[in-house]
């Protein structure tokens, strides 16, 4: 097999290699990858025994290695070449793989991908002693798929516009040509945006590009650090052509937004199917799932599990702007929905107005990484949460004391869920339903939904 790209360590890495004494020569080594980490790295051995962690290789293949980080209990490593490959290793699907800060298994088999997020989630489970049935599956796409991403851009000192990623790593930005798991109408736009970010009169006034793909198509947000007309009119000529809608928000300190060009004013929607469809309006600070197709599957599991929820009471805890309050509430559920960003609560109650569910959803700001007072869980007939990854320690234990007879626990993190979820155990809970959700493939993250009861 051919020699792969050199990947050059950041300076920090690079001085904490030198620096380490038990790092490796500046050599290259060769192993076998003995399985993946939880984090979709191939683990091998040095020879001293210290477990080597080789991104972009597979169980099963021989290697060789070279330690670009060196931990006192581990070393970090990249592939200098595959001397015997995994029949699982597939040819990654994007000319950036190994430099982009992205994605992470694109050189492993969409089937292989999935089956190490099953069983990262069942190692997690089984490591707290939690007995629960075999996850299930959901999954959509396994490219083309992400309808929102932030494109940083910078100058450098030839003058020559990057517009990208992070590397890997790194903090640093590297160009991108494409992005194969933006949804097309967003990938389309790398290099027209590039273009017309070379040609505006001040580039370096440009701090970052978010793209979202809407209900009403493209919408693209552009940062800028000083307003320069020339530009603005730049900038709307390019969406006209592009037929997307585009606004700029500009300064730093208080930042106006300004739409030079679409329907921005109106708003721009995401839609949620169901026998009764709801659409969730959202701004560019506010969270969003960002696989629709799964997404969608994930609330209609939700709504098949929890079955019908005409005058029960839900309690929705880490809200966003009401992904799964709107269409409980559809199924006429009475919502108390919770969330720890004002401006989040205000765009879910105005998300419920706008879908005639004012009357059924009442919404909160609260702070969730501590136990939620004055609000008594246990009377509620279900508990969604759906925390960010450092997980809900302290609600699941207040659950665990004071829950309700059903929780629908939806996390981003499996070792945060494994914990919380033994914590409800101990309470009284038992695992009845578990999947995991492939929302961001070509990644080794994974989404779980997991549903306990009393
Ligand atoms: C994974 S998102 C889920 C949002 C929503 N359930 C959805 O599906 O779109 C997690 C949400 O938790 C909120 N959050 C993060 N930390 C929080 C905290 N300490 N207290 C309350 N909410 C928090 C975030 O603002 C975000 O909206």
């Amino acid at each position: 097999m051919a020699r792969l790209g050199q990947k050059r360590a950041s300076r920090s890495a690079t001085r904490r290699v030198l620096e380490s004494r038990t790092a490796h020569e500046q050599g290259e080594t060769e192993g076998v990858i003995e399985r993946l980490s939880y984090e979709g790295r191939g683990v091998t051995r040095s020879q001293d025994g210290k477990a080597v962690f080789v991104e972009r290789t597979l169980p099963g293949e021989r290697v060789v290695f070279a330690v670009h980080t060196s931990h006192r209990r581990f070393d970090e490593a990249h592939p200098k070449e595959i001397l015997v490959a995994s029949p699982e290793r597939v040819e990654p699907m994007c000319v950036h793989f190994g430099v982009c800060g992205g994605c992470d298994l694109q050189h492993a088999s969409i089937e292989t991908q999935r089956r190490h997020k099953l069983e990262t989630l069942r190692a997690h489970f089984e490591q707290q002693r939690i007995d629960a049935p075999e996850p299930l599956l959901l999954a959509g796409a396994e490219a083309g798929y992400r309808r929102r991403a932030r494109l940083g851009v910078r100058v450098n000192r030839d003058g020559e516009v990057l517009l990208g990623y992070r590397r890997r790593g790194s903090d640093r930005l590297f160009a991108i040509t494409q992005c194969p798991v933006l949804v097309p109408a967003l990938e389309s736009l790398i290099s027209p945006l590039r273009e017309c970010i070379t040609q505006l009169e001040h580039p370096r006034h440009v701090g970052h590009i978010q793209l979202n793909d809407s209900d009403q198509g493209v919408e693209v947000s552009v940062r800028l650090m000083k307003r320069v007309p020339e530009d603005l009119e730049r900038l709307n000529a390019f969406a006209c052509a592009e037929g997307i809608s585009l606004s700029v928000v500009v300064g730093r300190d208080t930042p106006s937004v300004e739409c030079i060009n679409g329907e921005a004013e109106h708003g721009y929607t995401l839609t949620i199917d169901g026998l009764d469809p709801v659409s969730l309006a959202f701004g560019s600070g506010d969270f969003v799932q960002v696989n629709a197709s799964v997404n969608q599957q994930m609330v209609d599991r939700l709504v098949e599990w929890c079955g019908p929820l005409a005058q029960s009471v839900v309690v929705d805890l880490f809200a966003g702007i009401g992904n799964f309050s709107l269409p409980l509430a559809r199924l006429g559920a009475q919502i108390q929905a919770f969330e720890g960003q004002q401006s989040m609560v205000t765009r879910l109650l105005d998300n419920a107005r706008a879908n005639g569910l004012d009357s059924h959803i009442e919404g909160h700001v609260a702070d969730l990484s501590r136990a939620l007072r004055g609000t008594t869980l246990a009377s509620a007939d279900l508990v969604v949460l759906d925390p960010p990854r450092a997980g809900a320690e302290a609600i699941a234990r207040q659950l665990a004391d004071h829950g309700p007879e059903r929780i629908l626990y939806i996390a981003c993190d499996p070792a945060t869920l494994a914990r919380d979820v033994a914590h409800l155990c101990e309470g009284g809970y038992r695992v009845v339903e578990l999947t995991v959700a492939d929302m961001f493939p070509q990644t080794a993250h994974l989404e779980t939904m997991v549903l306990l009861e009393r």
